[in-house]
């Protein structure tokens, strides 16, 4: 069964502001119509992708984290499928200018023994014959034929080193339009709330085109594994073609299907908007195999991390992060700093020795003051298919700590968090082991 989650217009405001308060409070999520990306940049932005996760390894290893984990993510053992290149600070020309500099594959530039006016030669040779093929295909658009890879001339031309100008310039667009409808939904969801509609303008964005390698032998496994997102809140633009997202419904707690729906949007809340759960523990038992671990999440209110009731002595629930003996070592290596991680204890029983470690119990601010649901998803292999998408990732301030409004603190909504550093609570999300910005990507096994 697909999900019908919350449909919000657009050009509809004000009068959508409750439903939209009311989505994020009840679904965590929401679909956008009527946005400002237009569908032919959206298309063109998703032929974008597929070719620059076709580059060489070698090419998008070249697209280095500018902060922890915002870039290139190469295929992992828990998400053998899954590959990403990331922009971060999407609202700042100089670093999507170096964004393509680093991603610029052409063969011609790359080629040393070539002098600048040979080069300078060829790529006039090229234009020359693109503009021809434009001639005689009037119907497509430069950046069309640039990219068309399976239309000889824009294959030729793309090889040849023109195609990158083409995409440049879409990345370029693409980056303004997601960035500029980012903060007109964050703006509208502040007025919403009757708060300041500046407040997250300086707040940076991080761009992230992904790229599942679906295979037969892998239908029915996870393309990604169960997360939250670490920011605010993303913008998704998933594939039209290949599904795969599944959401955890509030108030079931059971994993739904989203279909795609060709032209809208997917809004979903992170963390930084809501409650995070920070106090996962670690755990290794002896009788696992060498390299398995696990990670037990204790939940304070007694209930597990679905949401059911548990009694106080069944309070932990286990969850399985499927990963190396000695990731499991580098992460505890990186979290025993006594200020952040602490061992909680050892438990006899089956299997018999628990080492049980997270980071400190450590209360974290979350904007909404606990009234958002921060979406708990998941990307599902359902077709022997690539699948491509968008997010992009509102995250946090990058200085001034996160905190409720004072606007959202009453009687009867005490502060529930105190503030903190966004980036503090990203490197606490990966010092937990988990990587690029993905923490809580758990497969549960028992709860
Ligand atoms: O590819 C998708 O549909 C979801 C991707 C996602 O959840 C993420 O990048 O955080
Ligand atoms: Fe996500």
């Amino acid at each position: 069964m697909a999900c019908e989650v919350p449909v919000i217009d657009m050009q509809d405001f004000p009068s959508q502001a409750e439903k939209l308060v009311g989505a994020c409070e009840d679904w965590g999520c929401f679909r956008l119509i009527n946005h400002t990306i237009p569908a032919t940049l959206m298309s063109e932005m998703k032929s974008v992708v597929r070719s620059l996760l076709d580059l060489p390894l070698e090419i998008k290893q070249r697209n280095r984290d500018a902060i922890t984990g915002s870039g290139y993510v190469a295929p992992t053992a828990i998400n053998p499928l899954y590959e990403a290149l990331g922009l971060y600070d999407i609202g700042s020309v100089e670093a999507v200018r170096a964004f393509c500099a680093q991603l610029d594959a052409s063969p011609l530039q790359r080629c040393p023994f070539l002098s600048s006016a040979t080069r300078t030669a060829h790529t006039r040779l090229v234009k020359i014959m693109c503009t021809y093929m434009l001639h005689t295909h009037r119907s497509k658009s430069e950046n069309d034929l640039a990219i068309t890879s399976r239309h000889p001339m824009g294959m030729a031309s793309f090889v040849c080193g023109y195609g990158l100008p083409g995409l440049k310039e879409t990345i370029v667009r693409y980056s303004q339009a997601v960035h500029e409808l980012a903060m007109d939904i964050c703006r509208k969801l502040a007025a919403s709330m009757g708060l300041k509609s500046d407040l997250f303008d300086e707040w940076p964005c991080q761009l992230r085109i992904n790229k599942y390698n679906f295979t037969p032998e892998m239908v029915g496994t996870p393309g990604v594994q169960i997360h939250t997102d670490g920011g605010f809140l993303t913008i998704l633009q998933e594939d039209e073609n290949v599904g795969g997202l599944e959401v955890m419904d509030k108030k079931s707690s059971e994993f739904i299907p989203i279909d795609p729906l060709p032209g809208t949007l997917l809004v979903n809340l992170g963390d930084i908007a809501t409650s995070p759960d920070l106090t996962p523990r670690l755990l290794w038992s002896s009788d696992l195999t060498r390299d398995s671990c696990l990670i037990l999440s204790r939940r304070t209110s007694h209930r597990d991390l679905y949401g059911r009731r548990t009694s106080p002595q069944d309070s932990y629930s286990v969850l399985s992060r499927r990963t190396s003996f000695w990731d499991f070592c580098l992460i505890f290596s990186r979290g025993t700093s006594p200020r952040d991680f602490m061992v909680v204890g050892l438990r006899l029983g089956t299997p018999n020795l628990y080492l049980v470690a997270g980071p400190r119990p450590k209360t974290v601010m979350a904007w909404s003051n606990g009234r958002f649901y921060n979406l708990q998803h998941r990307v599902q292999c359902k077709e022997a298919k690539i699948r491509v998408s968008i997010a992009l990732f509102v995250l946090g301030p990058k200085e001034a700590a996160v905190e409720a409004p004072a606007e959202l603190v009453d009687s009867e909504h005490p502060r529930l968090y105190v503030p903190i550093n966004f980036e503090d609570y990203r490197k606490l999300r990966l010092s937990t082991g988990l990587r690029a910005g993905r923490a809580q990507r758990y497969e549960v096994i028992q709860s």
